[in-house]
């Protein structure tokens, strides 16, 4: 699917190159009054690991929103490969806390991209939701409220919500802010699993071990891209310490 705007970019990206889920070209978005994401030219590899970094503010949520369909781009193209709609998983702090939810609830509405909110789950469903959150290490915690949760915890909910989604596209805001050493590790290993079962990720984070262990990353500064490339390459010091310095 190609999603085109006012067009400024002068090569559009090639639909038939399947080595990418998503590509970009000439993309610019931001709010009303507020460009953020200036001119953005790059591809999101298939079934790999993509790290969004960059500074507070460098546009990296706005880029999520972008490429989950829920901010619209005000010029360039963007192509999504065929596949699933994505599943993005917004920042805890984007979340409400005081929702009147389980957690099994949050999770279940993962399913209603498929069920619609009014039908009741399949067993299929009840499937999806009860694997999401063993994924998530979340089972013991299926019956509380989620305004009662820690924010690491609530974190974990969310994802396993993202997860019941099933796509083939998953998009996270910073995962594993707010995550014990424990459940950062468990959480890349999920992440890799993931990978490897078929999913494309996309995680914005200021993580950078996170970042390292992503197949590749990009790097936003002031909604430019500062850089693209393998994160061994890409993460030196100077690099972030450029990163860190006005554009
Ligand atoms: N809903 C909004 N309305 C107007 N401006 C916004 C909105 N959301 C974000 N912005 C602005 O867009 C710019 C980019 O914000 P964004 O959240 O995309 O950055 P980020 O890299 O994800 O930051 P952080 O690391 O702090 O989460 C910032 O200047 C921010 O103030």
């Amino acid at each position: 699917m190609t999603i085109m705007f006012n067009k400024t970019a002068s090569s559009p990206p090639a639909p038939q190159d399947a080595t990418f889920r998503i590509r970009v070209a000439g993309l610019s978005a931001g709010y009303a009054g507020r460009p953020v994401l200036r001119q953005l030219d790059f591809g999101i590899p298939a079934l790999a690991i993509t790290a969004l970094v960059g500074p507070n503010g460098s546009g990296k949520s706005t880029l999520l929103g972008v490429l989950a369909g829920v901010i619209r781009p005000t010029a360039g193209e963007l192509y999504r490969a065929g596949g699933r709609p994505p599943a993005f998983v917004p920042q805890r702090t984007a979340v409400g806390g005081l929702l009147p939810l389980t957690v099994r609830q949050t999770v279940q509405m993962g399913r209603w991209s498929d069920r619609g909110p009014w039908r009741r789950l399949t067993s299929r469903d009840h499937a999806a939701v009860a694997t999401a959150m063993d994924r998530l290490g979340i089972a013991d915690l299926a019956t509380r409220q989620l305004g009662e949760l820690s924010g690491g915890q609530r974190q974990r909910a969310l994802m396993a919500q993202g997860l019941a989604q099933e796509s083939d596209l998953l998009l996270l805001d910073e995962p594993t802010t707010g995550l014990d050493p424990e459940a950062r590790e468990r959480t890349a290993t999920l992440l890799r699993d993931l990978a490897a079962d078929g999913v494309t990720v996309v995680h914005a984070t200021h993580d950078l071990d996170a970042a390292r262990s992503a197949d590749t990353c990009i790097l936003l500064r002031e909604g430019r891209l500062a850089g693209r490339g393998h994160p061994d390459r890409l993460l030196t010091p100077s690099a972030l310490d450029r990163l860190r310095q006005p554009a």
